[in-house]
Parts: structure tokens; C-alpha cells; sequence
């Protein structure tokens, strides 16, 4: 089991609650190889608040990774609109982009995704610098050994290559590169799921402890509700491209007003307090369907334990059931423990 130091949410707390990004509507469509229609991300908002970490859970193919890239403009958005400080990131084109996109990074699970196997650790860390120009090549190398030093990487080990680094300590590199261009928001994709799970709670501390230290918001995505659990304020429940529940961690945990949550935080032993935990298991039956052709209504309704005849024929509205909390299921009340 991860443990993680509690980390108390200076940034969040002590910051406005004015969001830092706001995503409305936000829609990525792919084409497949046949030239069928796959709506990975179908119609999302949420914001994301200066200095918190902002949770998406859910299982493989529920769309994190294509919101993550769309977020950070890796890739195009179908529709919908991605605000950060005046500008609509969807639409950015060219040096206003690139510009952007600075204060926006993002890291992978593979931790080799962003490393060049033939540049040196250092190098690797110091090219965002390079490339932007930012000083003398002292001065960048200079900087990118602070950063590394800060994550645990000696001058000895920057001069390696990454196949000579674990997979933390590669982690580790990529956190540093990530920070060179001094980000507003990192969206961290399944960041510790490649790695020993002797190491994860030390790399998640790291992550807590950098963001601490530098104000940063995180967009964590996971399908490790203990690991959202303990990183992040607030934590978003995806299924087939659509937000199912949001809220603060704390009272999702206590109270999940939707019965995919609730299935989802049965399905695992969850390090949470015992009088948090969800009793009884419920068994997520079936595979996640096809985005190709999700179900009418409600998408989760084909696997829900309590589905009736409203959920195929109406879309839940996406509604509060609590200060900051909201949930998509026509009977979230009437079904929702205690
Ligand atoms: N480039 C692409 N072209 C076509 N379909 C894609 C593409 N990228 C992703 N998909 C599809 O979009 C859906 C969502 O994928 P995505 O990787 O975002 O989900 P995920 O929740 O991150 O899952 P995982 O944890 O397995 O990566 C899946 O059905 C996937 O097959």
C-alpha cells in the first residue's frame, strides 16, 4: 500500500478560488482506421483552481489521457473551449501557442515517453531551456542541475543516459524537465503506474512537496482511486468520454452520490479510514462499452446495478447535490448510502 505524507493544501487553501484553467464543453472526436466516429472526451467542464490537485479516476479507455493531452494542446479539440488567463487554448495557434504552452506541461507514464535515449540526462533536462533561448548555456545548465539536484538526481547521474536510471529515477528527471519553463499546471498522466510500487509514495511526496514549494495545480489522472485519494482536493469520476461525479475528495469518499463511484471504490482496497470505506463490494460487471457506440441515456446505465427505464431514454443532467459536488444519475438521492 502507497503512503503518502498528508500533505496540508497550503496553495489551495490560502489561493482564491478563482479557476487558473476552465474547461467548457470540451470535445476530441477520433477518426478510426474504418472512419468511424469515437468521442473520446464528450462534452466536459470543470475548472481547475490555482495551487490544487484536481483528480480524474476511471477505468482504461474511459478518455483521461485524450482530456489530459487536449488540455495541454497535444492534441486538437473537436469543440468546446479551454480558457487559461484570457486565451482560449483550444484555439491557439502558432507562437501565442507555444507561448501558452509553457506554463502547461505535462508528464507520461512512460517515464522514457519524453527522455531521448541519446541525450544525456542533463541535456535532456536543459533542452525547454535551450530551445526558448533563456540565457547563456552556463546559466541553463546551471539551472537544470538545481532542478535535478531538487528531485534527487546527483551532477554524477545527470551526466548519464536514461537507460542507466531506474524507471524513479527516470520519473524523477522528468518531473525536473517539466519545471524548467516554470509551469503553471502539470497534468500528470498515470505518472507512478510504471513504477515499483515500493517507490510510488516517495515520487508522489516528491510531486506533493514540489507543488507545495512552487504553487503549482496539478491534473492528476489515475485509475488508482488510492492514489487520488491521498494527492488530490478535488477528483473527477470518468466513464466513456463524460465526468459521472465531481467533488472534494474527502466528501466523494465519504458519500459517492454515483453508483459507477461507488462501484469503483468497492472494487479496491482503498487506504482510506475505515469509516470512509465503502462496506460492501460491488461488483462492476461487463467490460467499459465501446465508445463507438456507447448507450443511449445514461452511458454507465449497462452496468449499473440500479438502472431503470428513464436512464436509456434521458441523458442525467449534470447537477449539485452538495456545496461543489455534482453528480450525473437521475436517482443519485433516493440510491446514495446514508
Ligand atoms: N489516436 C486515437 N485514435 C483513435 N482512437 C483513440 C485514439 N486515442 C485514443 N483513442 C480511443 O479513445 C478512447 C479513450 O482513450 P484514452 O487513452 O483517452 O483512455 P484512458 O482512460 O486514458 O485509458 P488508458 O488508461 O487505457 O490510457 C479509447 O477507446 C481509445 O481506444
Amino acid at each position: 500500500m502507497i503512503t503518502v505524507k498528508p500533505a496540508p493544501r497550503q496553495a489551495a487553501a490560502t489561493t482564491e478560488d478563482q479557476p487558473m484553467l476552465s474547461v467548457e464543453d470540451l470535445r476530441v472526436t477520433f477518426t478510426t482506421a474504418d472512419g468511424e466516429s469515437l468521442k473520446a472526451v464528450d462534452g466536459i467542464s470543470f475548472e481547475v483552481r490555482p495551487g490544487e490537485t484536481f483528480g480524474v479516476i476511471g477505468e482504461s479507455g474511459s478518455g483521461k489521457s485524450t482530456l489530459g493531452r487536449a488540455i495541454v494542446r497535444l492534441l486538437d479539440p473537436t469543440g468546446g473551449r479551454i480558457l487559461y488567463e484570457g486565451d482560449d487554448i483550444a484555439r491557439l495557434k502558432g507562437r501565442r501557442l507555444r507561448h501558452k504552452r509553457r506554463e502547461l506541461q505535462i508528464i507520461f507514464q512512460d517515464p522514457n515517453a519524453a527522455l531521448n535515449p541519446r541525450m544525456s540526462i542533463l541535456d535532456s533536462v536543459r533542452e525547454p531551456l535551450d530551445v526558448v533561448g533563456e540565457g547563456d548555456r552556463a546559466s541553463r545548465t546551471g539551472r537544470a542541475l538545481d532542478l535535478l539536484d531538487r528531485v534527487g538526481i546527483s551532477a554524477e547521474q545527470a551526466r548519464r543516459y536514461p537507460h542507466e536510471l531506474s524507471g524513479g529515477q527516470k520519473q524523477r528527471v522528468n518531473i525536473a524537465r517539466s519545471l524548467t519553463l516554470n509551469p503553471k499546471l502539470v497534468v500528470c498522466d498515470e505518472v507512478v503506474a510504471a513504477l515499483d510500487v515500493s517507490i510510488r509514495g516517495d515520487v508522489l511526496n516528491l510531486f506533493a512537496e514540489i507543488q507545495r514549494e512552487r504553487g503549482l495545480a496539478y491534473v492528476f489522472i489515475t485509475h488508482d482511486i488510492g492514489v487520488v485519494s491521498h494527492i488530490s482536493d478535488r477528483v473527477a469520476v470518468m466513464y466513456l468520454g463524460r465526468f459521472m461525479e465531481l467533488g472534494p475528495v474527502a466528501a466523494v469518499a465519504e458519500r459517492p452520490m454515483h453508483p459507477y463511484t461507488r462501484a469503483l471504490m468497492s472494487a479496491e482496497p482503498v487506504p482510506l479510514p475505515s469509516h470512509l470505506r465503502q462496506k460492501r463490494r460491488i461488483l462492476l460487471e461487463g467490460e467499459i462499452p465501446s465508445p463507438l457506440n456507447p448507450p443511449s441515456g445514461c452511458r454507465f446505465r449497462t452496468r449499473c446495478p440500479h438502472a431503470q427505464a428513464t436512464c436509456a431514454e434521458r441523458v442525467p443532467d449534470w447537477r449539485p447535490v452538495a456545496p461543489d459536488h455534482f453528480v450525473a444519475c437521475h436517482f443519485a438521492e433516493e440510491l446514495a448510502p446514508g
